[in-house]
């Protein structure tokens, strides 16, 4: 059996359904779990609405009525007959977020949050389980959160894999005997029986779940580009598609911010040996890029670019090394408020990091920081990543720019940076 992947880009509109069901079809009638995300930039508005209901604003109401009237515009589209239980069983999945928006927002934000975003992935994939049927492809419907079982650490929840597993074994082969069976990614469900989240972009994550409990002989994730390339082409105009990368490489990659897959979707694929295919839906004929245990071609220089970056330089107050223990007491503040150190480099007595700029979460690290450590930092600064570098390519991304911190391994050179 096989499991495809398809992203909110891809069925961003009924062009895109209609492709995307296409390209299902084209399997076969059998042996295919179809993992789908949440239609366009959905997730983006139920984040919205989850910020709304939590700070009490009252445009959530709004906002969730033009969630519903996309998702409405789509399905009166894609079924003309008005008496297909779909709209009933759509309209029936947003009620659970009008009785939650009824209440005043006492219970954590983080399980809010989880509740009301996990919409949007039960929507599309209802969406598009029906309009497979009414073209007559059979396919079975399944709620992901019956099988991907996860701890309560909500918006970034952990899978636990012995019961999610299990749970997949011990159901899922029947129904693909059947049929072709579609289910969500991003969502999962905790041992009190409610919604988890994966963190966002984690459709892949569930995909790469699924894939490992049922030992696909390979996973496809559909995208809007021809594979991996060896940058984002919104940041690069020249890039050139990578036709296969290892298991490694891909690690490597997504790790520093190749955001085209989810950093933590090789890890379940690689322990099986599945190979990971990343193809484009656009031109579902070609190849893309094959991830597996051995690459055969040699590696090209891959830009990672992330933006919007904090540069924080920490030093002890009394002008004492960085050792160990300061090293220790630092990173248990960063993990304490759940910020992610994206580089890193210690002199003798600073040291320093670079950090996504989320206010959100910076100016509480700052505080806690700043109890025990003198903290400065600098906005607005860019990180660049080059895996497989060469002295020509530091050249081409540091044109016009000062670096501020430089850090390289044998493979890997990362700079923060800024304009001149
Ligand atoms: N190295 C890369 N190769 C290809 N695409 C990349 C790369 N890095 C970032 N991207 C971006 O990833 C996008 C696809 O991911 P995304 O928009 O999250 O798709 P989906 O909604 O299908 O999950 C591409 O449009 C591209 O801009
Ligand atoms: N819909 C979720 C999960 C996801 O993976 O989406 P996509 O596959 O469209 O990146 C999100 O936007 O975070």
């Amino acid at each position: 059996m096989q499991v495809y992947k398809f992203g909110g880009a891809s069925i961003k509109n009924i062009e895109g359904i209609k492709n995307v069901t296409q390209i299902i079809q084209s399997f076969g009638a059998k042996n295919l779990l179809v993992v789908v995300s949440a239609m366009d930039k959905t997730t983006d508005r139920l984040q919205e609405l989850a910020f709304a209901h939590i700070n009490g604003n009252e445009t959530r109401h709004e906002i969730l009525e033009s969630i519903k009237d996309f998702h409405f515009e789509i399905i009166s589209k894609l079924f003309t007959d008005t008496k297909n239980p779909i709209y009933n069983d759509v309209a029936n999945t947003f009620v659970e977020i009008e009785w939650l928006l009824e209440e005043d927002a006492e219970d954590a934000p983080d399980y809010l949050y989880d509740q009301i975003v996990s919409i949007g992935e039960l929507v599309s994939s209802k969406i598009i389980a029906a309009f497979l049927n009414q073209q007559g492809t059979f396919c079975v419907w399944q709620d992901a959160r019956n099988y991907i079982q996860t701890d309560n650490n909500y918006r970034e929840a952990n899978v636990q894999w012995e019961k999610t597993t299990n749970e997949i074994q011990k159901h899922l082969p029947s129904y693909l005997e059947q049929g072709i069976v579609i289910t969500q990614g991003f969502i999962g469900n905790t041992s009190e029986n409610f919604t988890s989240t994966l963190g966002r972009e984690g459709s892949d994550y569930s995909a790469a779940i699924f894939s490992a409990a049922l030992d696909a002989e390979k996973m496809t994730i559909w995208k809007d580009v021809p594979g991996v390339l060896n940058a984002d082409p919104k940041w690069f105009d020249e890039t050139e598609k990578i036709p296969q990368l290892s298991y490694r490489d891909a690690i490597e990659l997504t790790y520093y911010g190749a955001t085209v897959i989810h950093p933590k979707t090789i890890k379940p694929i690689q322990n099986k040996g599945i190979p990971l295919y990343v193809r484009s839906f656009i031109h579902p004929a070609e190849l893309g890029t094959e991830i597996s245990s051995e690459a055969t071609t040699p590696p090209v220089p891959s830009f990672i670019f992330k933006v919007n970056q904090v540069l924080l330089s920490i030093s002890p107050k009394d002008f004492s090394f960085i050792i160990e223990e300061n090293l220790s007491h630092i990173f248990a503040i960063f993990h304490q408020n759940k910020v992610k150190v994206n580089t890193m480099l210690n002199s003798a007595i600073s040291f320093s990091v670079s950090i996504d700029n989320d206010e959100l979460k910076i100016e509480n690290l700052i505080k806690d920081l700043s109890a025990d450590f003198k903290v400065k930092y600098n906005k607005d600064m860019e990180l660049v990543t080059i895996r497989y570098y060469n002295q020509q390519t530091i050249d081409r991304v540091t044109e016009n720019k000062k670096v501020w911190l430089e850090v390289k391994s044998r493979n890997t050179c990362q700079m923060v940076m800024k304009n001149l």
